[in-house]
């Protein structure tokens, strides 16, 4: 069994280990792969694992010898999922390995856009604290009593409402199929034009699909509170990030918090680089060293599973 990893040095620089997997099979390490190389690096493996290398149709095409895709993530937006059915090859995710990382950057962003405590900390190293013994630059906000909108109600956006209802917060949900609510309260399931009109702050949690593309669009943004904070750890193309740029230019939306962009790394023209209010993270929400070598250690998981014909976390309905 031959297994290559497109691009490993992302997820694993040095500080953790691919033993799980090289138990698996003879197993080639790339630290990254050009699209133009996949193929020849490709022929031969049984089992092509992939973090952001993305596999698209005219690429999978030309992969004669592959029988099963495995995601160094949960979200496998970079694979033609369809299109590997088609062709009877199984893609697997990882689910659920850093849940409270990604909940607690959600959080980290939404904390800083409250608090600013960085900008605050800026001043006071550039000498401004004088003369009194306290001022701020932007007024504080207390997240008690306001409420939360979490699109994408799933592992993530579960534990984001619980940090939200030990805020103070009043919760609503967004998801496909409304089903376990949690037991604290308030807290209920709504559409998104529920939550677009009647949440202070709206995070999102969902997958990117062609359901979710620029959910975060002029339209949505026209029927929000105004200042309400977006906070964006899910994928950069869930906002039109032209109209939320505007949006944050004209003060419509009070504070953004991402840690994903449409286009990454970014192009120097993003609109988002230079709006107010605005906190950008590189993709990191996820990455705490124990969260990596989980995703090691399941994406393991996943591909013994398939080869032992009992495959798991397949998002794309082929079952062997
Ligand atoms: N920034 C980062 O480092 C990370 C980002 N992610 C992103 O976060 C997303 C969520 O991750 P998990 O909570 O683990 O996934 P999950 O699969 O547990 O939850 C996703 C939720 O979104 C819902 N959903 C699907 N389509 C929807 C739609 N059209 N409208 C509303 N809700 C919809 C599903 O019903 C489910 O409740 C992933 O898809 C991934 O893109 C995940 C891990 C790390
Ligand atoms: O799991 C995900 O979907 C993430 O966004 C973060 O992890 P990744 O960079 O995709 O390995």
């Amino acid at each position: 069994m031959k297994i290559v990893v497109l691009d490993g040095d992302v997820i694993n620089p040095g500080d953790i280990s691919w033993a799980p997997l090289e138990k698996l099979g003879e197993v080639v390490i790339h630290g990254h792969t050009p699209e133009d190389m996949i193929a020849a690096r490709a022929a031969g493996a049984d089992v092509l694992v992939t973090n952001k290398v993305p596999l698209r149709a005219a690429t999978l095409s030309r992969l004669p010898d592959l029988r099963m895709v495995a995601v160094l993530a949960t979200g496998y937006d970079i694979i033609d999922t369809a299109d590997a059915a088609a062709r009877g090859i199984p893609v697997c995710n990882v689910v659920a390995y850093g849940v409270d990382d990604v909940a607690q950057h959600a959080w980290a962003l939404l904390l800083e856009l409250c608090r600013r405590t960085s900008e605050h900390t800026a001043s006071v190293r550039a000498g401004e604290w004088k003369d009194t013994w306290c001022y701020w630059k932007t007024t504080p906000v207390c997240l008690r009593g306001r409420t939360l909108g979490v699109i994408g109600f799933g592992s993530i956006g579960r534990r984001v409402g619980e940090l939200g209802h030990a805020f103070g917060m009043s919760v609503l949900a967004n998801c496909r199929t409304p089903r376990n609510p949690p037991s604290y309260s308030p807290f209920a399931f709504a559409s998104t034009d529920q939550i677009f009109q009647q949440a202070d702050v709206i995070s999102l949690h969902c997958p990117l699909t062609d359901a979710t593309r620029a959910i975060i669009n002029a339209r949505a943004l026209a029927r929000m509170k105004p200042g309400a904070i977006l906070i964006n750890t899910a994928r950069g193309p869930l906002l039109d990030e032209a109209a939320v740029a505007e949006a944050l230019r004209s003060g419509a939306l009070g504070g953004l918090g991402v840690d994903v962009l449409a286009k990454e790394p970014p192009t120097a023209d993003n609109p988002l680089l230079h709006t107010p209010n605005t906190l950008i993270t590189p993709h990191m929400a996820w990455a705490t060293a124990r969260s990596r070598q989980n995703i090691i250690n399941l994406t393991a998981e996943n591909i013994l599973r398939w080869q032992q014909g009992t495959p798991v976390n397949v998002v794309n309905g082929v079952k062997d």
